[in-house]
Parts: structure tokens; sequence; C-alpha cells
């Protein structure tokens, strides 16, 4: 780096990179504080640029936290710590003076799930006992950066504080990062304020530590009221990319409360039909449910065209005309690794084989990488090695070769079929939301909403098939509204409001439908190919969009009329009957589920409106 003016310098802490006049005096206050309270030893301000970022993956390597990937284009393999695999639910807090802000009210002796709420007071003190010293020896890294292209009315500012350079070339991928930025907060715009640091163990300084963490104290805060994210102790994924479970939701969600927008877990894709008429849907699926590859769907249906805008969080508000429209806030994609294939996601195998980071999938003799489903597209004879660094031999090894959360974290404008709009500043206009989720039983394909109110309901009641957390519990079918349930930002029962409250920004409100690719017959097989055959059901719903009387009506909603689905070419291989079949007795314990799932988890804070929805469910199940 070059030689630093002898000024500066920040209270004798030397700036390696950046000038701290470059810093708008809310940022340097900011800094400041901060130095003050972790003792960096240097500070870096990034700029964003191809020298920088070369510089942080050689220290990398130096530091053995990154390997090269010489098979594939400036691609590296990082392993983490194995006790920092994946976000951390039970140590992620959100603060406010109220505990009623942040979280439901649940039943006398029911253990709430959407959130968990740290006093104010509490939060201070858990950042004073991890924070006090914890970059000393290190550097600070000061990361400008936009969620939301930087020229976009939509965008938010974040700036992140972190003594991690995987974080920051990852935040380059993953956000829009660097000068550009900082130019624009030089008019005092405000920003997110995000403090992360890897942490020290408890059991003392591991430096040279390839992967340095903190397990046992990791932590991760929110404060909403004034837009603070506090992460300590992990370097992985959510936990320490901060804009994008953290700030693009969390705390994203808040804002969206108070200015009157949505945030959402959400992909958004653009579907042309054969006529070349296009419509952009977004659809919350919970983690790890398949929205990067219905993002990036390869449609069996000829004439059909997919074009993805993104995969995981869509920013949505109405515009002037009450047309709502969405931005994806990333600046890339941060998909699970294995699953990944040709067969699965053909357009992702596409997209990340160069200029990506990939965490802890395993690796090949021939200088790439293997996970859990790429079995064909391995050479034989490559020897592969774990995401532990231990060697893998297929159908001898009985451990996974792939962490099942091992990631790539590759740019979006990579993708062979990213939108052209899908920078545009005013957002794209979405004419359908989707939700889903594994439902193995009793769900239908697809179905649509019968207006807002029902849509609402059916995003609170949403649930899939999950692993037990509990070993050998196997699966269990758990709640999770919206696809939001790690990430609400504040009460559950007031974000029902706000989408509620949605309905009087527009008399052109988008179509909800429930859609379920994941049902199984007696058989226990899956009733539904999926991949690419769910262009189907996008064909069936813009048919719904273009108010073809391709529906009937059912208590649950409504399903597509007999022979109303194109099933062209899949003759004799879908048992419609089974996959459309509505059992009474399935639905009543699902809406008993329901109403239980709201009597527990949001009580008193439960708007009316759902209430009476779910009742109007009820009945309609009752006499149908
Ligand atoms: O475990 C992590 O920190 C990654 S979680 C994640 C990453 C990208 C997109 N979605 C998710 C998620 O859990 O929904
Ligand atoms: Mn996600």
């Amino acid at each position: 780096h070059p030689n630093v003016g002898l000024f500066n310098h920040l209270k004798g802490i030397s700036v390696i990179n950046g000038d701290l006049k470059s810093l708008s005096p809310k940022v340097r206050a900011y800094v400041e504080e901060n130095v003050d309270l972790c003792k960096p030893e240097k500070i870096h301000i990034c700029d964003g640029t191809e020298q920088e970022n070369n510089h942080l993956l050689n220290l990398m390597q130096q530091h053995g936290t990154i390997v090269p990937l010489p098979k594939y284009q400036n691609c590296w393999l990082a392993r983490t710590n194995p006790a920092d695999t994946a976000r951390v639910e039970s140590k992620t807090f959100i603060s406010t003076e109220k505990r009623a802000e942040t979280i439901p009210t649940t039943k006398e002796g029911i253990k709430g799930t959407l959130g968990n709420w740290i006093s104010p007071r509490d939060m201070d003190v858990a950042i004073k006992d991890r924070f006090t010293g914890c970059m000393k020896g290190r550097t600070m890294y000061i990361v400008p950066f936009s969620m939301g292209p930087v020229s976009s009315p939509l965008a938010k500012i974040g700036i992140q504080l972190t003594d991690s350079a995987y974080v920051v070339v990852s935040m380059r991928v993953m956000t829009r990062m660097g000068q550009a930025v900082l130019n624009k907060l030089a008019d005092g715009t405000d920003f997110v304020k995000c403090l992360h640091s890897v942490g020290i163990p408890a059991s003392g300084f591991v430096e040279m530590a390839s992967w340095p963490c903190d397990p046992e104290r990791t932590i991760i805060l929110h404060r909403p009221q004034n837009n603070e994210i506090v992460s300590y102790g992990s370097g992985y994924g959510g936990n320490s990319l901060l804009g994008k479970k953290c700030f693009a939701l969390r705390i994203g969600s808040t804002i969206a409360k108070r200015e009157g927008w949505l945030a959402e877990h959400m992909l958004i894709l653009g579907v042309t039909n054969p006529t070349g008429k296009k419509r952009y849907i977004a659809a919350a699926f919970p983690s790890a449910c398949g929205k990067t590859n219905l993002a990036m769907m390869t449609p069996s249906l000829p004439g059909y065209k997919i074009e993805c805008v993104g995969d995981d969080i869509a920013w949505m508000r109405f515009d002037n005309n009450g047309q709502l429209r969405a931005i994806n806030p990333e600046n890339g994609f941060f998909g699970v690794a294995p699953g990944t294939s040709n067969s699965s996601n053909p357009i992702a195998m596409k997209t990340i084989f160069k200029n990506t980071i990939f965490t802890n999938v395993a690796s090949t003799s021939d200088g790439g990488v293997f996970w859990e489903g790429m079995e064909d597209e391995v050479d034989d004879g490559v020897k592969i090695t774990d995401w532990r660094g231990k060697p893998w031999v297929k159908g001898e090894s009985n451990t996974p070769a792939a962490h099942p959360n091992s990631r790539f974290c590759t740019p979006a404008k990579q993708c062979p079929i990213i939108d052209p709009q899908w920078e545009a500043p005013e957002g794209v206009p979405i004419s359908a939301i989707l939700f889903g989720g594994r439902r193995p039983t009793g769900v239908p394909l697809v179905y649509e909403a019968r207006d807002w109110k029902h849509g609402v309901l059916i995003g609170a009641g949403m649930r899939s098939e999950a692993t037990a957390a509990a070993e050998h519990k196997g699966k269990v079918i758990m709640h999770d509204p919206f696809a939001m349930r790690p990430f609400f930002g504040y009460n559950f029962g007031d974000y029902l409001e706000h989408w509620l409250s949605m309905e009087k920004k527009s008399t052109n409100l988008p179509k909800i439908f429930h859609v379920n690719w994941f049902r199984k017959g007696s058989d226990g097989k899956f009733l539904w190919p999926g991949f690419g055959e769910n262009s189907r059901v996008l064909d069936w719903i813009l048919r719904r969009l273009d108010n073809e009387e391709c529906a009937r009506d059912t208590a649950i909603g409504l399903i597509p009329k007999a022979e109303s689905l194109n099933l062209e070419g899949l003759e004799g291989k879908v048992n419609v009957e089974e996959l459309f079949n509505l059992p009474k007795t399935f639905w009543m314990e699902e809406a008993y589920a329901i109403e239980k799932y709201f009597n527990e988890q949001v009580g008193m804070d439960l708007p009316l409106i759902i209430d009476q929805e779910l009742k109007k469910l009820k009945k309609r199940l009752i006499f149908s």
C-alpha cells in the first residue's frame, strides 16, 4: 500500500488504505467510537477496487484462510472452523425498549420461536464484554456498501466495520461496495451501522488460526431504533455478511415498516410466455427449499423464458400508480452448494465457476470443487478432500464431502439469465406473489388466494418439512410464516398488520398463490417432477393473471380446473387426482395446527382480520 501521509492517523493508529478525510463526519464519528472500543492496530478504508481485492486475497492465502482453485478462473476455497458453519438463531437477538416491540407475547409456558429479545442494557453489556480490545494487533476494515443499486431511490447504505478480510471480499460480491458509496455518504446520507468481529476465543490469542472465531461467545445483535447491527464471534454467512440477513431483512423490515414498504425473504424472477408477454413474480420459500433453483429455472414448456432478478431477498414498494415494484438489494448469490448440479440448476453451474468464493465445499485433486449432487460432474480418478481437509472416498466415507450448509458466493451479473432489468432503479413490477414450502402430504401443487386478506393468512400459515434439529427425530413440519421466521425485525403480529395495510395502497394488488413441488404419493414417491416442469405451474399462474377461467373454487382457495394444467409430455407420469386431492381431515387438522400456532406464538398480537380469515377457512372446510 502507498505510504500514508503523516496526518492520516486516527489517535496514533495508521490508516493503511484510503483517506480519513474522505469520511463524512457521521462515518468518522462511528469509526472513532469503535476504534476506541476495539483498539485495532491499523485501519483500512475499503475502496472496492480490484487491486484492494487482490491484496486481501493474497493476505488470506498467507493466513491459510483460502486456497486457490486453479481449475477455475479466480475462484477460492475457504474452510471454516467446524464450529462456525451456519447462522446461529439461538444467539441472534433484537433489542428494543419494550419486549413486545420485538416479539409477540406467547401463551404461558410456551417457548417463543418468532425471534429473541434482549434489553438495551444487556445488549450494551454484551458488546462491552466482547468488543473491548478485540481488534488488538488486527486491521479494522471500513466497508462502505449499498443494499440495492447505488443509484436506486429504493437502495439503503451501510457501513460495516470488521476485522475479517473474508467478510470484505465476500461483501464486495454480495453488495455494491466501495468508493461510489463513500461518495454518496459525503452529503450526510444516513447509514446502517454494522460492527463485526470474528472475536478472540476465551482460550486466548489464536491470531494465526486460519479461521479465527469465538463460537462460545458468538452473538448477533440488532438495535432497530438506531439502525445498528453488532455481530461477534462468527466469520460465516448470515452471521458476518451483515448486509444480508441482519440488514436486508431484520433491520430492513423495520425500516420498511416505518416507511411503508416490504422487506421480504423472496426470490424475484421474470417469466415470458410464448406470446412474448412478460411478468415478474416474487416467491417466499423457507431456507433451502429451492428459491435459487426456481429463480434460475430452465423451463420445460416450449416458448417460455425465465430470467433472474434475485434468489433470496426482495425489497418491494407500491409506486405512485399502485403498482408493486421490487428490487433485489443484493449484488450476488450466496447459495447452498450441495444439490446444485447440471440437472438441478444448469444456470447456476454456468454462473459459479469464476470470481467465486466457495466455503466448506470439498476440493478435488484437479484443482476444483465437489459437493453432493456433483457426482456426474467429477472425472474418474480425481481425488476428493472433504470440507474438513480429510481424504474422502465415495461409498466409503460416512460423512458428507461438502458441509450441508456449504456455499458459493458469486457475482449476480455472471448469471447467464440475469434479467436485463435486475438493476432498474425503480425496481421491476410484481404481478404475483408465491408462498411455498416442502409439504409431503395434503397440500396441492398450486392454489390461489381468494383475495389479499386470504393471501396474508396463507403466508402467515406457511409450514415446511424440515430435518429435525434433534437427533433421530426424522422429519417434522415446522411453521415458517412468510419464510421469515428467523428474520423478522419486529413483532410478527405487527408485521401481519403491515401486510394487511398494503391493501389500501393499491387497486392493482398482485395475486397471491401457494405452491408445493414436494407432495408425495402413498408410495412415498414425489407426485410431481419439479425443476423445469414447474414452468407448467407458472403457465397456469400467468393465465390466471390474465383472468382466464381456468380455476375452480375450493375451501382452501382456487385450484386448476380439470385439464387446465398443461401436462403435455407428462402423460401417464403425473397422477393429477392425487396431486390435487384435498383430504378434508388433513385440512381440518392443518387449520387447527395454524390456529394453535397463532394462539401459542402470536396470542393477542394476532390481527383480528387474520383470526377472521382463519375462521372463514374453517367454516368453508366444515361445509365442503
Ligand atoms: O447459514 C448461513 O449463514 C447462510 S443462511 C442463508 C444464506 C443465503 C441465503 N439464505 C440463507 C437462509 O438461511 O435463508
Ligand atoms: Mn435465504
